[in-house]
């Protein structure tokens, strides 16, 4: 990504609005096929019409992981978390799971729509590393990250109904990438105080900053308050690659500076996810009580 170039462009482009608006959304079909990306969509249905007592065969011990539904607060949200989706070992334990006797169709849908957003994630590390002169810290951080992916159902409120599908929040996750069916619903906060809504279509995803990230770069990122409201007669299903950096985080010394001074001591984004998990889900700004100077 040399400075003049068209890639370096799109590059400080996309980092300039994960610093206005902590998200942006990247159009990836070239890489990703609709076929692929239908076919990913046609499976949601097919995983989550399984039974419930199966379903529940995918526990964690991860906070946000594992199977989950019906929630008092969310009562159309369900989902389902699994590790590493974007590793085909991975992938064929938790369709394992899902399906004991196999289904190789899902496997190998899940693996490489989750393999394209993996690669799309170091991508995205590597142009927040490239902008900042700060390449150094990139493969490290993405060395010592884990994923999940993460599908979500929201049930429909019913024709002409709109009810909560997901609260406002920041993610507790370093970076998320999330796709969707056609449906709409999900919302970003701007700075400003105004939600604008994420335009779903096949190959184009939405690029979230959680606040591990943001508290990495000591701020100069942003992380959005965003939620999803689930919307009319149809389903919507929404898949998310987030990651978690694991070790020690530390803010990098070349942001820190006289004008800059350090705003966040160093901190564990798994033991963050614990602390909030504890907490509640109402925490709005957890990392400036967790690890805030
Ligand atoms: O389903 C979506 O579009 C967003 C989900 C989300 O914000 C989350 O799981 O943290
Ligand atoms: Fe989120």
């Amino acid at each position: 990504m040399n400075p003049g170039t068209n890639s370096w462009k799109s590059t400080s482009d996309s980092v300039q609005a994960l610093e206005l608006y902590g998200c942006f959304v990247v159009a990836y079909d070239n890489n990703i096929s609709s076929e692929l990306y239908e076919e990913t969509f046609d499976l949601m249905e097919e995983l989550f019409g399984l039974p419930i007592e199966t379903k529940r065969r995918n526990t964690s011990e991860i906070p946000g992981f594992g199977y989950s539904g019906s929630f008092s607060f969310m009562p159309h949200l369900e989902y389902l978390g699994f590790e590493n989706g974007g590793i085909f070992e991975a992938a064929k334990k938790f369709t394992s799971l899902m399906w004991p006797h196999g289904h190789d169709k899902f496997c190998e849908t899940i693996y490489s729509y989750c393999k394209l957003l993996l690669e799309l994630d170091h991508t995205v590390m590597k142009m927040v590393g490239s902008s900042y002169n700060l390449e150094k810290y990139m493969d490290p951080l993405i060395q010592s990250s884990f994923y999940m992916t993460r599908v979500m159902k929201y049930h429909s409120p019913g024709e002409n109904k709109s009810d909560i599908g997901i609260l406002p929040h920041r993610d507790k996750s370093f970076m998320a990438i999330i796709g969707s069916n056609e449906v709409k619903g999900l919302q970003i906060e701007t700075r400003d105080g105004d939600w604008i809504d994420f335009e779903p279509s096949p190959g184009k995803f939405i690029v979230i900053v959680g606040e591990p990230f943001m508290a990495w770069s000591n701020g100069r990122i942003y992380c959005p308050l965003h939620k999803v409201t689930a919307i009319g007669s149809k389903e919507k299903y929404s898949i998310g690659l987030f990651s978690f950096v694991r070790g020690i985080l530390q803010v990098p010394e070349e942001l820190v500076d006289d004008e800059n001074p350090l705003k966040f001591k160093s901190f564990s984004n798994l033991e963050f996810l614990e602390y909030c998990n504890e907490k509640g889900p109402k925490m709005k700004g957890a990392i400036q009580t967790y690890c805030g100077i």
